[in-house]
Formats: C-alpha cells, sequence, structure tokens
C-alpha cells in the first residue's frame, strides 16, 4: 500500500473577503510515488492549489494534510522540506548570484550539510543539463536553463512532493523529454511524487491520474484513457484533447477500422498495423 502524501480535505478558498470563491469544496488525494496531472482551464484554480499545497496559501475553509502534517503557519518549514516547487517563471525564483549558490539556497535555508550540498549541486546540475553553467549569473541564461536550474534547485532538497507549475513550458521539446526522463529516474529512485501541471496534453498522457478542474471546482479524477473519452464534455469546459487521440477519432469517423481510444504515437501505429494487416 502505498502511503498518503497529499490530502485536500474540502478545501475552498479566496484571494480576499470581497473577491470571488476560487476553489470550492475541493477534496483529492495524492499517494507516495504517484505520477499526477491537474489540467483546467485558464484561472480555474490549478496554481492556487499549488501554492497551497506548499504554504504560500492558507484556506479559508478545509484543511490540506502534507505527508501526515496539517498545513498552517507553524508548520510550513516542515511542510516545505517535503514539497518542492517550481513556477512557470523562473525570474521570480532565482535568490544566487551564480547558478551554483541558487541550486544551493534551498538546501542552506534546510539546513543541509556542506559536504552533502556541493555533492548534490554537482549531481542536480548535471541530471538537468546545466553543469557547465554552475559559476554563470542566472540572469544571463535564456527562459529554458532558467526553468532546469529552478527545477535542479528543487530536486537538491530531495522533495517526498514535486509540483511542477507550468515548470517545463519554456522547454524545446527534446530538452522537455529529456527533464521528464530526469524526473521519471528521480521518482523511482526516491519514490518522489509528481503534480504537474500543465497544457501539455502529450505530457498528461503520460500521469497516471489526472484531476480536471473546472471553476474552482474538480470536474473528474481518474486515469488518461478514462479523461480523455470524454471528448465533447472536455470540449464544453474549454480543453481539448490530446492530437493523437483527436487523429485517431477523425481516422475512425473516416472509415478507418482502428480503436479510437489510442493516446500516445506508438498505440496509434500499432492500431494502423493492426488494421492495414487485416485489409
Ligand atoms: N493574487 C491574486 N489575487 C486575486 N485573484 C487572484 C490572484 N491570483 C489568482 N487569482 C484569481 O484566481 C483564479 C484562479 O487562478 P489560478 O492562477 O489558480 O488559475 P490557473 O488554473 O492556474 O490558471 P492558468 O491556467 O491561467 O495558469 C483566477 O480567477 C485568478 O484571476
Amino acid at each position: 500500500m502505498r502511503d498518503k502524501l497529499v490530502e485536500f480535505k474540502n478545501v475552498s478558498f479566496r484571494y480576499g473577503e470581497d473577491e470571488p470563491w476560487v476553489l470550492k469544496n475541493c477534496s483529492f488525494e495524492i499517494y507516495e510515488n504517484e505520477a499526477i496531472a491537474i489540467i483546467g482551464h485558464n484561472g480555474s484554480g490549478k496554481s492556487t492549489i499549488a501554492k497551497l499545497m506548499n504554504g504560500l496559501l492558507f484556506p479559508q475553509e478545509g484543511a490540506i494534510v502534507i505527508n501526515g502534517r496539517t498545513v498552517t503557519q507553524d508548520s510550513i518549514w516542515e511542510i516545505r522540506k517535503d514539497v518542492g516547487m517550481v513556477f512557470q517563471n523562473p525570474d521570480n525564483q532565482f535568490v544566487g548570484t551564480t547558478v551554483q549558490d541558487d541550486v544551493a539556497f534551498g538546501m542552506e535555508n534546510r539546513g543541509i550539510e556542506r559536504g552533502e550540498m556541493v555533492k548534490r549541486i554537482d549531481d542536480t546540475l548535471s541530471a538537468v543539463g546545466m553543469q557547465e553553467y554552475r559559476l554563470t549569473e542566472p540572469h544571463k541564461l535564456s527562459g529554458g536553463q532558467k526553468q532546469r536550474v529552478a527545477i535542479a534547485g528543487v530536486l537538491a532538497i530531495f522533495p517526498n512532493v514535486l509540483i511542477l507549475d507550468e515548470a517545463t513550458a519554456m522547454l524545446d521539446p527534446r530538452g522537455r523529454t529529456d527533464i521528464m526522463k530526469t524526473i521519471t529516474r528521480v521518482m523511482a529512485e526516491r519514490s518522489l511524487s509528481l503534480i504537474t501541471i500543465t497544457h501539455d496534453l502529450q505530457e498528461v498522457v503520460q500521469a497516471e491520474r489526472v484531476i480536471v478542474m473546472n471553476e474552482g471546482a474538480i470536474w473528474d479524477e481518474a486515469a488518461p484513457r478514462e479523461i480523455f473519452e470524454k471528448k465533447a464534455e472536455l470540449r464544453q469546459i474549454g480543453l481539448d484533447i490530446p492530437f493523437v487521440a483527436a487523429l485517431s477519432d477523425e481516422l475512425q469517423k473516416a472509415g478507418v477500422p482502428i480503436n479510437h481510444e489510442a493516446l500516445n504515437h506508438r498505440e496509434l501505429l500499432e492500431e494502423l498495423w493492426t488494421s492495414h494487416s487485416s485489409m
């Protein structure tokens, strides 16, 4: 049985007393070593969920429990040892004067011993392909390079939960694949749980479970295949379906005898090959 790492219990949140509710009675659980994707239209509350998870915001109603500890003002430093988060805009996340100082910063805050820090800086910068930029000033990096360094800084604290909030949006497709491979390896090595907030549907397909947000509420929560079967309903709430799923649907409508549930290129190729072989 996997341990429960994150629990949202009937969480409601608004940014101010006169502001509208941004999250309405949200409940969900995330387990050790799970890969979760959170999707939803702009403004549906995804980033707010991420910020509540590591104590940047606190709910007005309900409770959030991380690794058995309720998120409160008093517990945030302990919570932040468990939850590492990378946002979309890396410029807001740099504090160090060099790349290596920046990766060290999170570890210093968590009291990690110097020798161990040096080793982790080396390991994580190598893992994200940024070792040669160790002494570069962060502001001289490209957007994608900054995102790599921000991810290294968070991996270096060895969190139990890693939240990537559009954190690879500036990487080129190859770079994104490489980083996701690195994260998958870290997940296997350290039982890390991954929460990806993304508009990249190919990334969503790789998750074990997808949480779909709509207007501040959880609209659905299931495996990607189950979620993307609801094509018409998803479109109604402003969401698209992965390109391969849409393509296989169109092929089926055009009379090609394939399973319209193909979610990735390999599945679609297999379907086409089977269909071609039986003709
Ligand atoms: N600091 C803030 N003050 C007031 N309202 C805010 C603030 N931050 C976000 N909101 C509002 O809260 C709602 C949810 O925003 P949130 O950033 O969580 O959405 P999101 O699903 O992450 O959107 P996106 O896909 O555009 O990143 C939006 O209506 C937004 O305008």
